[in-house]
């Protein structure tokens, strides 16, 4: 990899610059020159966004509804969208509102055409897809009972029990369903990033609702009170997808650092041997290549159903499967918000 390991991915939430807002909190409610508030209106409790398809995901929507100026938070749904949206573009850079705007129809043209084989996988069950000490952890929602379920094998690492085996199952065979389609109709999709030759986006083909639900009602509040230090309570955007590893598919995966704050890692199966994770730290930018303390160093050998939450800069690499096939689910979530408005 080069000098700098942090990894870019092709999606619409990839963007990592932009402008600068409304720094004096001043205020106008017209569309011909929106503006947001600087603090939210936590008081105000957003719409849900959801069934809407939109060119920013849903949760993005959510949470910039806070920072709407007062008149426009009771205005209607329709109209909170096209003032938000004229934000989100206005600040983007013109490269990168060309990219949202192109990922967009990409998504639009795989989502019309794909016909999805399970789609109780496509609506958030929680009972369905997670395991109850999970369920009960996040429904308590305190750092103690986060901690209980949890083991901390090395600092900034928490592994648990997450996914249901039969949702483990289901998710592999969607996968594969979307893979066979994507070669019988000869479709050209984008890989997870540039790190792999295989697997494959999940919200590129309808699951991008159910993952933003699954950060924002479930990493997200543990995110808060794990790694607040990276704004763990302000995710707001995912990247999700699936890495296969294999023969016929990739191997390893090199040293590297996520393009996200906060990393989800969900092994979802098969039979395999090999794939650690292994892990050497957390760096910022300017120190991603400096040596590892010993105490830095960690091995991790993946088990289907279970959960490795990490940050984005915790240094990382995969060793090689060395037989059968690994599939892992990936949720690398972001704050999008942030970095696009208080560059
Ligand atoms: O293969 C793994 O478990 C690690 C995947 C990973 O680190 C990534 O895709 O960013
Ligand atoms: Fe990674």
């Amino acid at each position: 990899m080069s000098g700098d390991c942090r990894e870019q991915a092709p999606d619409t939430d990839g963007g990592r610059s932009g402008g600068i807002v409304s720094g004096s909190g001043a205020v106008t409610s017209t569309v011909s020159n929106p503006r947001l508030w600087l603090n939210p209106n936590k008081k105000h409790k957003p719409e849900s966004y959801e069934d809407l398809q939109l060119d920013f995901a849903p949760s993005i929507f959510s949470s910039l509804e806070q920072y709407l100026p007062p008149s426009m938070l009771g205005v209607g749904r329709d109209d909170k969208v096209k003032f938000m949206r004229e934000i989100l573009l206005k600040y983007l850079p013109h490269g990168e509102r060309h990219r949202v705007q192109r990922h967009r129809e990409y998504r639009q043209k795989i989502i019309s055409n794909y016909q999805p084989l399970h789609r109780e996988l496509f609506t958030i069950h929680p009972e369905a897809f997670f395991v109850s000490s999970f369920l009960e952890a996040i429904s308590d929602n305190g750092e103690e009972s986060f901690r209980g379920i949890m083991s901390e094998p090395s600092p900034g690492v928490f592994t648990f029990e997450m996914l249901q085996p039969r949702f483990c199952e289901l998710l592999v065979s969607e996968v594969g369903n979307f893979g066979k389609w994507v070669n019988e109709a000869k479709v050209r999709i984008m890989r997870p990033n540039t790190m792999n030759r295989h697997g494959a986006v999940l919200d590129d083909f309808g699951l991008e609702t159910m993952l933003d639900k699954l950060m924002e009602g479930f990493i997200r509040p543990i995110s808060k009170v794990l790694f607040p230090e990276v704004g763990g309570s302000t995710l707001d955007s995912h990247h999700g997808f699936v890495v296969e590893y294999g023969e016929d598919r990739d191997v390893d995966l090199g040293f590297h650092v996520d393009d996200s704050e906060v990393t989800l890692n969900v092994c979802l199966g098969k039979q395999f041997s090999g794939g650690q994770l292994f892990f050497r730290g957390t760096r910022c930018d300017k120190h991603v290549n400096t040596g590892t303390q010993s105490e830095e160093i960690f091995e991790y050998s993946h088990i289907p159903g279970r959960a490795v939450l990490h940050r984005g800069r915790h240094r990382h690499g995969a060793r090689a499967t060395t037989s059968g096939h690994r599939i892992n689910l990936l949720l690398w979530c972001r704050r999008y918000l942030i970095l696009i408005f208080i560059a």
